[in-house]
């Protein structure tokens, strides 16, 4: 088993740097199946444990994969053709694989994709995928744990997404990218990872247009090609040390963070006396030793990013007053609050609302990690914390955070990561992810 051992209260303060964005590398890799001639080339990919699962989803479906350690180029050829069905074993330890429907289906008319992993957050149903497809003529039933998917045929159709779905959306805009005839999806997501998406789409020859607004229209091609691609920034990343910054009264520079993607999160935490610039090189954050309170409603882009509620709580409890969080996007997204209970923070969960009595006074304690976010929150709550805090279930932090635990150090926190043996012996751990070449 493996903990981060965190020692609190720690102010932070220097210079943190963001990787590439996992939200946005994810669909994207998926993207790299509709190209029938060249390589795709995607730079500034972040080495996270679920790129490394979709790359070997695309190595299970044939593709070649390989990565230039020199130039951190990851390259891509599926010119050869691929295979139409995505293993079992690998989609279900990501739900974000279920990406790789759209694409297998354009380019291959068939597609047999293992159901996705079910995630603790929701039931995460993926109904506006299928429907989005089958407006444009596929076919799907289920086999066991598959779908299965066949088209004759591709063709444009008018979609209208009952939800703003960001899966359902990159679906339907990359099967949409080679059907014949135009696809209006109306109510689409509007995150700037459907943007990037879009980006390299265009460059591969597709014509995309209106994404990051709720009207994408793709008109279909005959082929696609391989193109050169860097990957956006991460924004839950930059928003993540924001957060630390916020909650710490620390002072951290945050490199290559881009404001226009952090606009609720920013507004919010100067609402609560937090001071932020903005620059061409990144956000600089400087924390204040006495939050004030505000309430947060989590919502589709360009709202609140569910993606950064757990950490937002922290900043919430902590504060001189009581205050709300509303989860809207997913139904089961307080996970992380028994845990901040057992820090001794005070707050009642009702319905789709949490409501916290600050200022929380957090003392160090053993903690598990629920979800991605949820882990992040709880290593800042260490930070925040009078005493030793040991945050365990990692494998959920390693998913959307590269040397989490190496950046937050170099910023002046007293943190480790232990592998303990059955003996309770603890050894340092020294590289938390794979080296990047895992990737391919
Ligand atoms: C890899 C990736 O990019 N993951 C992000 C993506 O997940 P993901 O694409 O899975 O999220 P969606 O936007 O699809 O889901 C949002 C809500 O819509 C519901 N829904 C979705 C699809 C569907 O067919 N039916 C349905 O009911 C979901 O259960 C959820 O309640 O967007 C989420 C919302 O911003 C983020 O939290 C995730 O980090
Ligand atoms: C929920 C998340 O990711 P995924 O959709 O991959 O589970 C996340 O990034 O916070």
């Amino acid at each position: 088993m493996q903990q981060i051992i965190v020692n609190g209260p720690t102010q932070l303060k220097g210079t943190v740097r963001i990787e590439g964005a996992k939200n946005a590398a994810l669909p994207i890799l998926a993207a790299t199946i509709l190209a029938s001639k060249g390589k795709t080339f995607l730079t500034n990919i972040p080495p996270l444990s679920d790129v490394i699962t979709m790359s070997k989803v695309l190595k299970a479906l044939n593709a070649e994969v390989s990565y230039d350690e020199a130039d951190e180029i990851l390259t891509v050829d599926t010119s050869n053709g691929t295979a139409t069905t995505a293993p079992e074993d690998l989609v279900d330890k990501m739900r974000a694989s279920i990406v790789v429907l759209g694409p297998l289906l354009a380019r291959n008319k068939e597609a047999h994709v293992a159901m996705p992993g079910g995630c603790a957050i929701g039931s995460r149903p993926i109904d506006l995928h299928l429907k989005g497809l089958e407006a444009m003529g596929a076919q799907f039933s289920q086999r066991g744990g598959f779908i299965d998917a066949k088209t004759d045929g591709l063709h444009g159709a008018n979609i209208y997404l009952d939800f703003p779905s960001v899966g359902a959306t990159q679906n339907i805009m990359m099967a949409a990218t080679l059907a014949d005839g135009e696809t209006v999806i109306d109510n689409a997501a509007r995150e700037p990872e459907i943007v990037d998406l879009a980006n390299i789409l265009s460059k591969m020859g597709a014509d995309v247009t209106g994404a990051g607004t709720n009207t994408v229209r793709i008109k279909g091609v005959s082929a696609l090609h391989g193109c050169e691609h860097s990957i956006m920034q991460d924004r839950i990343e930059a928003g993540t040390f924001m957060v630390a910054a916020a909650v710490t009264n620390g002072d951290i520079f945050i490199k290559d963070a881009v404001g226009a993607h952090n606009r609720p999160l920013i507004s919010k935490l100067i609402e609560m006396g937090v001071s932020i610039e903005e620059t061409d090189e990144g956000i600089h954050v400087v924390g204040t030793n006495q939050l004030k309170p505000v309430d947060v409603k989590t919502m589709p882009h360009p709202g609140f990013p569910t993606d950064m509620q757990a950490q937002m709580t922290l900043a919430q409890l902590l504060s001189v007053g009581t205050t709300v969080m509303t989860e809207t996007v997913f139904e089961n997204r307080f996970m992380h609050f028994p845990e901040f209970g057992k820090m001794k923070a005070d707050y009642k969960i009702e319905g789709n609302s949490v409501i916290m009595f600050g200022p929380a006074q957090l003392s160090g304690a053993n903690v598990a990690a629920t979800d991605l976010r949820a882990a992040a929150a709880l290593v800042l709550a260490g930070l925040v914390a009078e005493g030793e805090t040991r945050v365990s279930n990692l494998q959920y932090l390693d998913r959307g955070y590269y040397h989490f635990t190496e950046k937050l150090r170099d910023l002046g926190a007293k943190i480790r990561r232990v592998s303990i043996d059955e003996s309770g012996r603890e050894r340092l751990v020294l590289n938390t992810i794979p080296s990047v070449t895992k990737l391919a």
